[in-house]
């Protein structure tokens, strides 16, 4: 099963979950699709492969109300788990994934890929290959 969790402002991340979705169904996974807020830090920890999306917001960081303290509490538990990131930017260069990347890693985690996307996803390389990670891992 591959579990993803997203938090979108204006729809671009939300549309790459479905990209995503849509990749790893076609490469035969089964998949569960979830907002942050809908969810709990406990409930995706124990998920087999977690695919985590958040925008770059603030400063390249991670939306603060919802995912910031979410993944915070969530990277205590994420040694040795599967994981995926994505999302989509704006005017930057993508800094805030490398420091969610970076911060993945440094929580342990068996990192299966991650993707990012300039604004809106239109059948997105990145997404289709996470997608595609997800159901192999
Ligand atoms: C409050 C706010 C802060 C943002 N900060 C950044 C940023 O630091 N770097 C960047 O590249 N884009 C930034 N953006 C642009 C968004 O990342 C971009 O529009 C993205 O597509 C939004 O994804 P969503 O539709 O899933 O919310 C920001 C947008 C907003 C509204």
């Amino acid at each position: 099963m591959v579990t993803i969790v997203y938090w979108s402002g204006t729809g671009n991340t939300e549309a790459m979950a479905n990209e995503i979705e849509a990749a790893a169904k076609a490469a035969g996974a089964d998949v569960e699709k979830m907002l942050f807020d809908d969810t709990t830090v406990d409930a995706v920890a124990g998920k087999d492969v977690i695919l985590l999306g958040c925008p770059a917001m603030g400063g390249e960081e991670l939306e603060e109300t919802v995912v910031e303290p979410f993944f915070a509490e969530l990277s205590g538990k994420l040694s040795g788990k599967k994981v995926g990131l994505f999302g989509s930017y704006g005017w930057g260069t993508g800094d805030w994934m490398e420091t969610w990347k970076q911060r993945a890693l440094d929580a342990g985690a068996n990192l299966i890929g991650t993707a990012i996307v300039n604004e809106t996803p239109n059948n997105s390389e990145e997404c289709k290959a996470l997608g595609e990670a997800a159901a192999k891992a």
